[in-house]
């Protein structure tokens, strides 16, 4: 089973923080994004291209599911909420997750010139913010703990899970 899963909006930090917690526990990374790629050979936008978003959502389905049943610590994409059967197989899973959050100007600035996403590349401001906000229920729906991103440092984040996650559960464990 996974230790943890990040969840967010693209921007959010997932990637980032992902990299640096498994640095951090020696516990492998699962990027749900950094593996269909390495999969298939192809990039996001050439996947996208290929096959469509609803190829894509198929392809993000099936890396899920194998991370969760893997020992890692798993950073998901940022559209990985928008699937109802991700959803279920997060509401299954007994692992942590964790709601990494910004608000919408913020993700957007950290996205910005990147053309590795195809869905931010073609949404103006006002675009990316609806996409945003249309999320939102989800990432509650399926997440255990919501930690704000904007103005902390992805160290500082990595800190407060090791904290408030990962030292709680293994206290649990050996109590
Ligand atoms: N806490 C933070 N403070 C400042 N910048 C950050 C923070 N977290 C991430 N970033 C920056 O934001 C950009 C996007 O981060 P990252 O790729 O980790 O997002 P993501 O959540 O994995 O996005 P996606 O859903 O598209 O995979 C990177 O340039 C990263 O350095
Ligand atoms: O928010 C989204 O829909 C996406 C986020 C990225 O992580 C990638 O999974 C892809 O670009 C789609
Ligand atoms: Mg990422």
């Amino acid at each position: 089973m996974a230790r943890l899963v990040l969840v967010g909006f693209m921007g959010a930090g997932k990637t980032t923080i992902g990299r640096l917690l498994a640095q951090e526990t020696n516990l492998p990374l699962i990027d749900l994004d950094e593996k269909i790629v390495a999969d298939n050979q192809q990039t996001i936008p050439e996947i996208f291209a290929a096959v469509g978003e609803v190829g894509f959502r198929r392809l993000e389905t099936q890396a899920l599911k194998a991370a969760l049943n893997d020992d890692v610590v798993v950073a998901t994409g940022g559209g990985v909420v928008t699937q109802a059967i991700n959803r279920q197989l997060l509401q299954d899973t007994l692992a942590p997750i964790i709601y990494l959050k910004a608000p919408a100007p913020v993700l957007n600035q950290r996205v910005a010139n990147d053309t590795n996403r195809p869905i931010a590349a073609k949404l103006d401001a006002a675009g990316f913010a609806e996409l945003v906000a249309s999320r939102e229920a989800f990432y509650q729906e399926v997440s255990d703990l919501t930690l704000l991103t904007a103005e902390v440092t992805p160290e500082t984040i990595v800190a407060t899970i090791k904290a408030q996650v990962l030292q709680a559960r293994n206290s649990k464990n050996h109590n």
